[in-house]
């Protein structure tokens, strides 16, 4: 569960990116966060993932109270989110299956763990065939799933995906899409930021709209009012 309440953000030099933000998101939701260009989307990713430090307010996620985390803690406590970005992110030289599996060996699993999780984490993403490819060699949906899977692998409780169909054909984006609602529906709590208007149309979930540092809309089934 993540418990946001009162949650202000002043960056260094004056610019107020979140104003007095309230949200609570329960386990196993899908949630989008949409807003136009720098209304503060990021800046909430990067609080969630304790990459910036909130200027005041509180941010609970599992229990835990990111203010009074201890920093030494901050690494593991990452690795329990999944995270998904963009442009993708993944180690150019790696192949697929190494990609995947090198997140599993940093928190130091076993061989033989690694050799049955890597398989089936490709298989649920589809892409068990390609296991053997390098990046370049896949497109950019087949680079998305890629990265999924590597958000995947250590089984966290909440998968946060920052604009994970940016660079997608719509047709891909709503492959990426129809993913990430599977994994969903597998437990996971899926926080995806966007812009589409699409996408959030067709998806029907929940939708918080920001608009310059504030929750403007909070809805079931596409609440989304802003114009670009
Ligand atoms: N490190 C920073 N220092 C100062 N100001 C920042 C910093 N990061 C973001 N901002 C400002 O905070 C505001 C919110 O930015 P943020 O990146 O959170 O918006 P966003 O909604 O994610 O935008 P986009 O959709 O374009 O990614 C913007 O006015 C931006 O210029």
């Amino acid at each position: 569960m993540i418990e946001i309440s009162k949650l202000t953000k002043t960056y260094d030099r004056g610019t107020k990116a979140l104003k007095d933000v309230n949200i609570t998101i329960d386990d196993g939701e899908f949630v989008f966060i949409t807003g136009r260009s720098g209304s503060g989307k990021s800046t909430l990713i990067k609080i969630l993932l304790k990459e910036v430090e909130p200027t005041s307010g509180r941010v609970v996620v599992n229990d835990m109270d990111l203010r009074k985390m201890p920093r030494r803690y901050v690494p593991k406590y990452r690795r329990r989110l999944g995270v998904v970005f963009q442009d993708f992110r993944l180690l150019k030289d790696k192949t697929v299956y190494e990609n995947v599996a090198f997140a599993q060996r940093v928190i130091g699993e076993s061989s033989r763990t690694i050799r049955e999780s890597v398989p089936q984490m490709l298989k649920m993403v589809g892409l068990s065939s390609k296991y053997k490819f390098f990046p370049h060699q896949l497109s950019g949906g087949e680079q998305q799933r890629v990265a999924i899977a590597r958000a995947l692998i250590n089984r966290p409780e909440i998968l946060l995906a920052d604009e994970p169909t940016g660079n997608l054909d719509p047709h891909n984006a709503m492959e990426i899409m129809g993913l990430l609602e599977k994994i969903n529906r597998r437990g996971t709590t899926v926080i995806v930021v966007t812009h589409s208007h699409e996408i959030v149309d067709l998806m029907k979930k929940r939708v918080i709209t920001i608009d310059r540092g504030m929750v403007v809309c909070d809805e079931e089934e596409s609440g989304y009012h802003y114009e670009d």
